[in-house]
């Protein structure tokens, strides 16, 4: 079996022998521009056209959990990944935990007014603040799926109120559901702390908007783990100055890496990461791709197959 690898960033060596441990008989390559040579299974980031048109692959396997990037440039150049040759993703392989230290400790710093004493403290001013309530911090995920579910799971001890938005309904323990266009005012008018897990979809693009941000309750905040074009960013800016936001935590934006110039930066009630929240793992997902390759040649079903036409 012939496997080939590209990512633009990663530690390619460390892949290809992880990957020929892990899949006895592979041969793994590193894809060069040139190399037509015949491959089973591709392994990519941001891959350029030619590494994956005209080739009889049995599967793609994306290096992340969002294929917004890749489903673009398939939009651009569908002859790059005829229909009939899967594409899948990584399904938490180890972001699930990242994503949930990340929710679980900024919920905690917005309950316990960390953002106002650290305000405080700026101007040297020694203030107990009163307490907030958990029965008024109602946390709304906004996605669902993989990762969605494990920051529910991780928030439910806690004893915060609990809710979701999703395309089709869930059933998860302690989490109210809301699904459909039709339901997200009723998810909106509750949720205090909103949590975006969606995935960057024609439906989902733009979807944080002055619109959406005036349907939650005054003073609440704002976490952006997902993309960064799922949020305008301007509309952000205006809910926070005019109090309608108390706070923002935001890891994505509508440019990467985000301008200098841009008034995210300086805003004192919008905290920031550099797109960290949840990185790919390399021993979590090659053992996942050497379960999904081994599943495949069996001719198994496996998990984590892309709908390219919902575009997730
Ligand atoms: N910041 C970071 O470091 C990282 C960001 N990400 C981002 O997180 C996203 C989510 O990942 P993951 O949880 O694995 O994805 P999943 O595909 O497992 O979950 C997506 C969720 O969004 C819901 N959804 C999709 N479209 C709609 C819609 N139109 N209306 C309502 N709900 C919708 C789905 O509903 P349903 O369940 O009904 O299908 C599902 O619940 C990724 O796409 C990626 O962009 C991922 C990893 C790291
Ligand atoms: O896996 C993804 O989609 C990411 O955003 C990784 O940072």
């Amino acid at each position: 079996m012939d496997i080939i690898f590209y990512h633009p960033t990663f530690d390619t060596p460390y892949w290809i022998k992880a990957l020929s441990t892990a899949i006895p008989g592979a041969r793994v390559r590193e894809w060069k521009r040139g190399d037509n040579e015949h491959a089973d299974y591709a392994l990519v980031w941001h891959p350029p056209v030619e590494m994956l048109q005209g080739r009889n692959l049995k599967a793609v396997f994306a290096l992340g959990a969002g294929v917004d990037s890749i489903l673009s440039k398939l939009k651009a150049h569908p002859e790059m990944l005829p229909e009939h040759i899967p594409l899948f993703r990584l399904e938490d392989t180890g972001m699930g935990q990242q994503m949930q230290e990340y929710a679980v400790s900024q919920v905690l710093h917005w309950f316990r007014r960390f953002d106002d004493y650290h305000a405080l403290k700026q101007q040297s001013r020694w203030e107990p603040l009163a307490d907030y309530q958990r029965e008024d911090f109602t946390v709304g995920l906004l996605g669902a799926g993989v990762l969605g579910s494990k920051v529910a799971e991780a928030l439910a001890p806690w004893g915060f109120p609990l809710r979701c938005w999703s395309r089709t309904r869930k059933t998860y323990p302690g989490v109210e559901s809301f699904a459909g266009h039709d339901e997200l005012p009723a998810f909106l008018k509750g949720t205090r702390v909103l949590i975006n897990l969606l995935p960057n979809t024609a439906e989902t693009v733009g979807i944080i908007n002055q619109d959406l941000l005036n349907q939650l309750p005054d003073q609440s905040y704002v976490m952006n783990l997902a993309r960064g074009v799922h949020l305008v960013e301007a509309d952000l800016l205006k809910a926070l100055d005019s109090g309608k936001l108390k706070g923002a935590m935001l890891d994505v934006y509508s440019r990467e890496p985000l301008p200098e110039e841009s008034p995210l930066w300086a805003h004192p009630r919008v905290a920031m990461t550099p797109h960290i929240a949840a990185v790919t793992r390399p021993a979590e997902a090659v053992d996942y791709i050497a379960r999904t390759i081994a599943l495949l040649e069996q001719g198994k079903a496996a998990t984590g197959q892309v709908d390219r036409q919902r575009g997730y």
